[in-house]
């Protein structure tokens, strides 16, 4: 059996003229906590909807999971998209319940767990949430979620300092030793660094390093900085 979560082959993704990935080939072996990083629009949540299934590729493959990308490998993935809300007037509680019924894998004492870890209220309306409680939801109603592959799509955007270190604590915590696979595409890449344990680095739909990140951090240095100098 693979040790391979994800393998994309010479994937190209056009949008009309626009090449948002180009040739790009990438091995993400199962079990580890990966940050999908580099500039705007350098293909990240391109790559993310790939996956998902949510578009498709002009050229090269995608396997997820030994499969292609389709409505059985979703069942084994959580995606918080890029932008996510949830409907405004469910609270918290009605959310978690909403999640126990239709997303596969979902886990409400988990959920209950996690929101009570990062200071979210059960009866709070999603309508009344300020962008980092909402997010906050967005993030539990994925994590809590028992499946091998989960796609965080930039889950600090917006969200303040403080809020982060509480949503980065709690995710440390929660993934800690798992043997699922995580991605997470984010631009605050100095906090959410101690996270990553797999880094892939991205620029204009190539890939421009990956690798195991105590490897890189012990050939490059830290994760932050190795960002700072592909990218000058
Ligand atoms: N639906 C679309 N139609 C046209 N062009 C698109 C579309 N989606 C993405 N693109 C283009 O494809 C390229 C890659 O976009 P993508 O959103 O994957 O980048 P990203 O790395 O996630 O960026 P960001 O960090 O800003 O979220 C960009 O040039 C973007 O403008």
């Amino acid at each position: 059996m693979s040790n391979s979560a994800i393998v994309c082959q010479n994937v190209t993704k056009q949008y009309g003229a626009k090449r948002a990935l180009s040739e790009l080939t990438l091995e993400i072996p199962k079990g580890r906590v990966v940050g999908i990083l580099g500039p705007n629009g350098s293909g990240k949540s391109t790559l993310f909807r790939l996956i998902t299934g949510l578009t498709r590729a002009e050229h090269g493959s995608i396997h997820v999971l030994g499969r292609l990308p389709g409505w059985r490998t979703n069942c084994d993935i959580a995606y918080l998209p890029d932008r996510a809300r949830w409907y405004a007037n469910h609270t918290v509680e009605r959310a978690f319940s909403w999640a126990e019924q239709f997303l596969p894998g979902f886990d409400r004492a988990t959920a209950e767990r996690l929101a009570e870890q990062m200071h979210l209220e059960l009866d709070m309306r999603a309508g009344g949430m300020s962008r980092g409680q909402e997010a906050r939801l967005m993030l539990i109603l994925c994590i809590a979620r028992d499946v091998p592959i989960i796609i965080l799509d930039e889950p600090f955007a917006g969200i303040d300092a403080i809020s982060r270190e509480r949503i980065i604590a709690g995710l440390i915590d929660h993934m800690s030793g798992g043997d699922r696979t995580v991605l997470i595409s984010t631009h605050e890449i100095y906090e959410a660094e101690a996270l990553f344990d797999y880094a892939v680095f991205l620029d204009e739909g190539r890939v421009l390093l990956a690798g195991d990140a105590e490897q890189l951090r012990s050939q490059y240095g830290a994760i932050h900085s190795i960002q700072q100098k592909l990218y000058r």
